[in-house]
C-alpha cells in the first residue's frame, strides 16, 4: 500500500540524512521542511498538537502551529531584511534567553539567507567584542540584560550596523524587535539557498586557545539530524520534545533540526535557572513525551524522590554532551521506568555515536556509529586500530566528506588542516570500540591521565565514584607527584547525607570503593571535597580548570 503523505516525505529526508540519496543542490529548511509541514498540517496529516510550545513557569504560554510559526517567522524575516537591512550571506549574532523569539529569528535567518551566530547570554563584554570582530557580524539581537554589554563595545566593532532588542521597553540606539514584528507584513519570499551555503556559525568554547568559528551549511544541519531524530530521539509527529539546553549551545539547533523535520513539537521552558523541582513539575504537568538533558541535570534529578512525581506522557529520554555515569542511568530507569539513551557529538558534527531506541544498551558505552558516519578508532598517524585498543575517535572524511559535517573553521585553514589526519577528521576525544561496534569514551585527549605509564580515563573513575552513595558528582584529573610524575586526583561534591562525615575516613572509604569496582591502579591517590565543580554554561565539567590549578599553570 502507498505510504501516507507525511511518512513518504520524511522518508525521503531520512534517506538523504543517511547518505543513501543525494543532497539536492538547493535546500532551505524553512521552505523545504517547515512550509511543507504547514501544508501537511492544513491537510489534516498531523495531530492537533503545536509545533512550538513555550512556557515560562509563571503562567505565560505560547503555542504555535506550523502555520503560525510560518506566519510569525515571515514577519520576522521582513524585520531582518527591512529595518535591519540584512542581505543574504550577512551574519547576525543571536544571543537570547529561552524566549520564543530565539526560534522565530532562527527561522527568519533561514528565510532571508542570514547566517546566524548563536551565543550564550553569559558572554562578557570581552567575549562579545571578540565574537563580533572575528565574525564581522552586521547585526546582533539580544535582550535587556546583555544590551549594556553590547553598547560598551559596539564602537570597537566596525561591521556592526544594527542592534535589535527583544524587550517590552525601548533603548536608545536599538531597534525594538517586538514593535517591528507587530507591524511587519506576513508576506515574504523565502531566499533560495544552495545546500552548501552557510547557515550558522558556532564559536567553540575555546578550552585550548581562542574560540574557533565552526561553519555549518544549510544541509549539514537542515538535513543532518533527520535520521538521528527518528532513530535516536525516536520522534514522530505526535511527540512533544523538551531539551533543557541553553539556546546558545549547539544542542538547541540539534533539537530544532531533529524535531521539526519529523513533525514533532518543540517544548521550551524559559528556565531562568536550572532547578530539579521545576524540571520534574514541568514533566508532570505537560504532556512531554521526550526529554533531553545533559548528564549534569540527570545527576541532579536522580537525587530527588522521583516516585513522588507522575510523568504521564514521558516515554523516551536522552542525554549527551558529556559522559553519562552508568549509576545515574540505572537510578533514572529504576525510578521512572524510562530508559536513558546516550548520544555523542560535537559542534563540528551531527550525531557521531548514539544508542538508537531499541538497540541493546551496554552500560557506560556511548553507543554505535551513527550513519552516515564511518567512525573509527585511529592512532596518531590516522591508521585504524583493531577493536579493544584505545585511540583517537575519528570520522572518515576521505574519499567522501559526509555532507552533514562542518564546512571548515572559518578564516582558519591551519586549524582545519590540523583537525585532519590521513582519511579522518580527529575529534580530540579518546575511546575504544569493542568487537560489537560499541564505543567506550575515555576522556578528551588532554584529560587522560598518565600515571606510572598507565593511561587512565577520568570518566571511568568518576563513574566508579558515582556508585557510592556519598558522591553527588566528581571530577577526576591528573595531579603532580614527585615519584609517579602524575597521579589521579578526585574532586568530589558530597551528597547532603554525607557532608558532615569525617573527611579522612571518607577518603579511605572512597579509595577502597574505587579499587573494588575498577582496576586498583585507577584509584584516586588524592581526594579533595569541594562544594561545587567548575562547569561550562552548558553544564560540562571543566577538568582543564582543575588540572591547571593542580599544575600551577
Ligand atoms: N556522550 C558523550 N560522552 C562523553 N563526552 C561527550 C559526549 N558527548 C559530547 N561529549 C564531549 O563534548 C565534546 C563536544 O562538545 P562541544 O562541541 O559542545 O564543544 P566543547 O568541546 O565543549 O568546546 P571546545 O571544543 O571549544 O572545547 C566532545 O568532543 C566530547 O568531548
Amino acid at each position: 500500500a502507498p505510504l501516507p503523505v507525511p511518512q513518504k516525505i520524511v522518508a525521503t529526508w531520512e534517506a538523504i540524512s543517511l547518505g543513501r540519496q543525494l543532497v539536492p543542490e538547493y535546500f532551505n529548511f524553512a521552505h523545504d521542511v517547515l512550509d511543507v509541514w504547514s501544508r501537511l498540517e492544513e491537510a489534516g496529516h498531523r495531530p492537533p498538537n503545536p509545533a512550538f510550545w513555550w512556557v515560562n513557569g509563571t503562567g505565560a504560554e505560547i503555542k504555535w502551529s506550523f502555520e503560525e510559526l510560518g506566519k510569525q517567522s515571515r514577519k520576522a524575516a521582513n524585520v531582518l531584511g527591512g529595518a535591519c537591512g540584512l542581505q543574504p550571506g550577512d551574519r547576525m549574532m543571536l544571543v537570547l534567553p529561552r524566549l520564543p523569539e530565539w526560534w522565530l529569528v532562527s527561522v527568519a535567518c533561514m528565510r532571508t539567507g542570514t547566517v546566524m551566530i548563536p551565543g550564550v547570554t553569559q558572554l562578557t563584554e570581552k567575549d562579545l567584542k571578540y565574537r563580533l570582530q572575528a565574525s564581522r557580524a552586521k547585526s546582533i539581537i539580544t535582550s535587556d540584560s546583555l544590551a549594556p554589554r553590547v553598547d560598551a563595545i559596539s564602537a570597537e566593532c566596525p561591521s556592526l550596523q544594527t542592534k535589535l532588542l527583544v524587550s517590552d521597553s525601548s533603548r536608545p540606539g536599538w531597534l525594538n524587535f517586538r514593535e517591528l514584528l507587530r507591524e511587519a507584513s506576513t508576506e515574504h519570499n523565502c531566499m533560495r539557498t544552495k545546500s552548501r551555503d552557510p547557515l550558522a556559525i558556532y564559536f567553540t568554547s575555546g578550552t585550548t586557545g581562542a574560540p574557533k568559528m565552526v561553519e555549518h551549511s544549510q544541509s549539514s544541519y537542515g538535513l543532518g539530524f533527520v535520521a538521528s531524530g527518528r532513530r535516536w530521539v525516536a520522534l514522530t509527529e505526535s511527540d512533544i520534545f523538551w531539551n533543557t539546553t541553553d539556546t546558545g549551545w549547539v544542542k538547541a539547533a540539534w533539537t530544532l533540526f531533529s524535531a521539526w523535520p519529523n513533525g514533532s513539537c518543540i517544548f521550551v521552558h524559559e528556565l531562568p535557572r536550572v532547578d530539579a523541582k521545576v524540571i520534574l513539575n514541568t514533566l508532570s504537568k505537560f504532556p512531554i513525551t521526550t526529554l533531553c538533558c545533559v548528564p549534569t541535570i540527570f545527576r541532579l534529578l536522580v537525587q530527588e524522590d522521583l516516585t513522588r512525581y507522575q510523568f504521564q506522557s514521558l516515554r523516551h529520554c536522552l542525554t549527551g554532551g558529556e559522559a553519562l555515569n552508568p549509576d545515574v542511568r540505572e537510578k533514572w530507569k529504576h525510578q521512572t521506568g524510562v530508559e536513558l539513551y546516550e548520544g555523542y557529538g560535537q559542534s563540528e558534527t551531527v550525531v557521531i555515536c548514539a544508542n538508537p531506541k531499541g538497540m541493546k544498551i551496554k552500560s557506560g558505552s556511548m553507543g554505535k556509529a551513527s550513519p552516515p558516519y564511518d567512525v573509527q578508532i585511529v592512532d596518531d598517524e590516522g591508521n585504524v586500530l583493531p577493536p579493544g585498543e584505545e585511540g583517537n575517535v575519528a570520522v572518515r572524511i576521505r574519499p567522501t566528506r559526509p555532507f552533514c559535517f562542518f564546512n571548515c573553521y572559518l578564516d582558519n585553514p591551519e586549524k582545519t588542516a590540523a583537525s585532519e589526519q590521513g582519511d579522518f577528521y580527529i575529534t580530540g576525544d579518546r575511546a575504544r570500540m569493542d568487537k560489537d561496534g560499541y564505543f567506550w569514551f575515555m576522556g578528551r585527549n588532554d584529560d587522560v591521565i598518565n600515571s606510572s605509564s598507565y593511561r587512565i580515563g577520568p570518566v571511568e573513575v568518576e563513574s566508579a565514584l558515582a556508585e557510592h552513595p556519598a558522591v553527588l558528582e566528581s571530577a577526576v584529573v591528573s595531579s603532580p607527584d614527585p615519584i609517579r610524575g602524575e597521579v589521579v586526583k578526585a574532586f568530589i561534591v558530597l551528597t547532603p547525607a554525607y557532608s558532615s562525615h569525617d573527611p579522612e575516613a571518607l577518603t579511605r572509604e572512597l579509595q577502597e570503593h574505587v579499587k573494588r569496582v575498577t582496576a586498583p591502579y585507577k584509584y584516586p591517590r588524592k581526594v579533595a571535597f569541594v562544594s561545587e565543580l567548575p562547569k561550562t554554561v552548558s553544564g560540562k565539567i571543566q577538568r582543564s580548570k582543575l588540572r591547571s590549578q593542580e599544575w600551577g599553570k
